[in-house]
């Protein structure tokens, strides 16, 4: 209460300007006057009633009243009251909230704001009262899907309201349906603007609630654990989109019926994608196969689903129709890059450049141009773009597919491994260089942090890289490593084998040298700082080199005894055929004991092929005794 009052008391009264006295255009004057806060004091609102319940809190219909020495107005709002938050974190809440107001202001395809307040001590944010959601429409229909050229159309400008957000450097996080809202022209309005990203970090009273960074069915890989399998970034807002516009074709959101624990289970550990209706137009489907990539700089950035959504919209009707739905297939290039990740640098000239590494790879299978400048380009066919590279040692440029080149800043190419030369304690000094731009300016990503890391090259040094299938142990000198790692008998800690490259260099780990019954408890997590690479050069002596072996497999060691058992075996049985022969053959004593022919009928009865050929008669050297079999 105590911080309610404060707030009230802290809060300057609010004022608007009505335009032509369309509520429409009821707009704050905070940001163009002396005011220098939305904040509406809470006795200005009235709540009427409770239009809906959302993940991060409710939605209310209510009437704000505006009182100037003029006049008198009462306007119909939504008030969005946020889940209550810790009282002593009020406050820092409080002014993020004012500074995402400023933000999200003005966007023709965000909703429309008109302040912030505290009512009831739960944070609120007043905007525009609209008539109804995507999913309202929806949830009329007689099979709950929407036309295609609704979907494009909605697609268009729920595109446009994201990059309006994503300008400002805010992430949505919860796109949805339910979040997507009409305006009485039918025009797709985003309704959420970044409430998760807003509230990512907050520690809230009621600790029975697991927070999440949005709605478990519309979560891209990387939302479920960002500081582990993060970053979250402008394309985790693509793998949302995605979701919305499948649940708008077919009438059923994406994982539909299954648990939260299944849906991240299905997301995270398998890596599988929401099913994507088939006969779609083809640049619609592949736009729609890109927002389900698992690495998220695979996936398209929303001016790419933008173009794509609007060029697609001319020439299509309303017979299309949802014919069973196809798996997502994998679209990457030889380099294991998609077109979304190549079209996110263009090349110009006098750009250094260097063949490009297949995603997730140590070295390049074709070094081509180690190194070179571009003096040419051939925009013709811009996907395909061929450009002209001076290569050093040749004498004409040398003509090269623009998309098997990367190019080099300051020594750095994004996917670059990075280290801090500074390292911070909160996050792992090796990252992953997500981009660079042409004046040194870098985008990282690291274990530790959940958004991208901005900072500038000077800051970095090369880190050794890692890559699927290179064998791994923490190093040494890591006594407590930041995630669990098995160790082996006598407490060494166990190699494992890499499996997957998270986008901030997380390695995941399988262990083949541990046999391991749950699914799930064979895949580990590690730091890159805190790993070295092991392979057989590194192995020193024979027993390190052996053991290393054994890491390969659970099942080296098992057929290695038996391999050493069948060979002692075979010894066995040549040496005692040799002895037993030369006994029969030279008999001396009164008893001939045949050793060969014990040990396969004790150890190998089962397996005749061990069995040495049947023996009819023995001799015992006086004649007295015939063994017959
Ligand atoms: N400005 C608005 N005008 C009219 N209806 C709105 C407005 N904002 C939200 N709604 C509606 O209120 C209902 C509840 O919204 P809310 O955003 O709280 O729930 P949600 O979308 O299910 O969950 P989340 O909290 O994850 O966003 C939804 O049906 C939504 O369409």
């Amino acid at each position: 209460m105590a911080t309610q009052e404060a707030a009230s008391q802290a809060v300057p009264s609010f004022e608007y300007e009505l335009l032509d006295g369309d509520p429409d255009h009821v707009r704050t004057v905070v940001a163009s006057s002396n005011y220098p806060s939305p904040r509406i004091e809470p006795s200005k609102v009235k709540l009427r009633h409770r239009i809906g319940r959302g993940v991060f809190g409710d939605v209310w219909l209510a009437t704000l009243h505006q009182s100037t020495k003029d006049y008198d107005e009462y306007h119909e709002v939504a008030v969005k009251m946020l889940n209550p938050v810790k009282e002593d974190h009020m406050k820092v809440v409080f002014d993020k909230l004012e500074d995402h107001f400023y933000k999200c202001q003005g966007g023709k395809s965000v909703c429309r704001l008109y302040g912030v307040s505290i009512i009831d001590e739960k944070l609120c944010i007043i905007m525009k009262f609209y008539e109804g959601s995507v999913a309202d429409k929806m949830a009329r229909l007689k099979d709950g899907k929407l036309s295609l050229p609704d979907v494009l159309r909605y697609g268009i400008s729920l595109s446009q309201g994201i990059l309006e957000l994503h300008s400002k450097e805010v992430l949505v996080l919860n796109l949805k349906p339910s979040n997507v809202l009409l305006s009485t022209k039918d025009q797709a309005i985003l309704g959420d603007l970044g409430i998760p990203f807003l509230l990512r970090g907050v520690p809230i009273p009621n600790t029975d609630i697991i927070q999440r960074l949005g709605t478990p069915n519309y979560m891209a890989p990387e939302q479920w654990q960002p500081e582990i399998r993060g970053p979250i970034s402008n394309e985790t807002d693509s793998w949302g989109f995605g979701c919305c516009v499948v649940e708008m074709l077919t009438g059923v959101p994406p994982w539909h019926g299954k648990s939260v624990d299944e849906i991240f289970h299905s997301v995270v550990r398998k890596q599988e994608k929401p099913c994507i209706p088939s006969g779609l137009p083809p640049l619609i489907e592949n736009a729609l196969f890109g927002c389900f990539e698992y690495d998220l700089r695979s996936r398209p950035l929303m001016t790419d689903i933008l173009n794509v959504f609007q060029s697609s919209l001319q020439g299509v009707n309303n017979d299309w129709q949802a014919i069973g739905s196809s798996k997502v297939l994998n679209k990457s290039s030889a380099t294991g890059h998609t077109e979304w990740f190549l079209s996110k640098d263009h090349l110009q000239v006098n750009d250094l450049v260097r063949s490009r590494k297949p995603l997730n790879s140590c070295k390049s299978d074709n070094m081509n141009i180690p190194e070179g400048r571009i003096v040419g380009l051939e925009r013709e066919t811009e996907k395909d773009a061929f450009v002209l590279v001076r290569v050093r040692g040749i004498h004409d440029p040398v003509r090269v597919c623009a998309s098997t080149l990367e190019r080099v800043s300051f020594g750095l190419a994004a996917g670059d491994w990075i280290r801090l030369k500074e390292a911070e304690k909160k996050h792992s000094p090796v990252g992953i260089l997500h981009s660079i731009d042409r004046v040194g300016n870098v985008a990282v990503a690291f274990i530790g942090v959940e958004t991208l890391w901005k900072g500038n090259s000077s800051q970095f040094q090369m880190a050794e890289s890692f890559c699927v299938g290179q064998f791994v142990r923490i190093k040494a000198s890591v006594l407590r490593p930041r995630f669990e790692w098995p160790r082996k008998k006598g407490g060494v800690w166990a190699t494992g084998r890499i499996w997957w490259v998270l986008p901030n260099g997380c390695l995941m780990v399988k262990f083949p040298g541990i046999l391991a019954f749950k699914e799930e408890c064979d895949t580990y997590m590690a730091d890159p700082a805190e790993v070295e690479a092991v392979n057989f050069s590194t192995c020193p002596g024979m027993v390190k080199k052996y053991q290393h072996l054994e890491d390969f497999h659970w099942s080296v060691r098992p057929v290695l005894v038996a391999f050493g058992l069948f060979t002692a075996m075979k010894l066995g049985i040549a040496f005692g055929k040799k002895v037993g022969r030369s006994k029969v053959k030279k008999p001396q004593g009164n008893l001939v004991y045949c050793e060969s022919q014990h040990t396969a009928e004790g150890q190998n009865a089962n397996n005749p092929a061990w069995i040495p050929p049947p023996v009819k008669n023995i001799l015992f050297r006086d004649g007295v005794g015939t063994v017959a079999r």
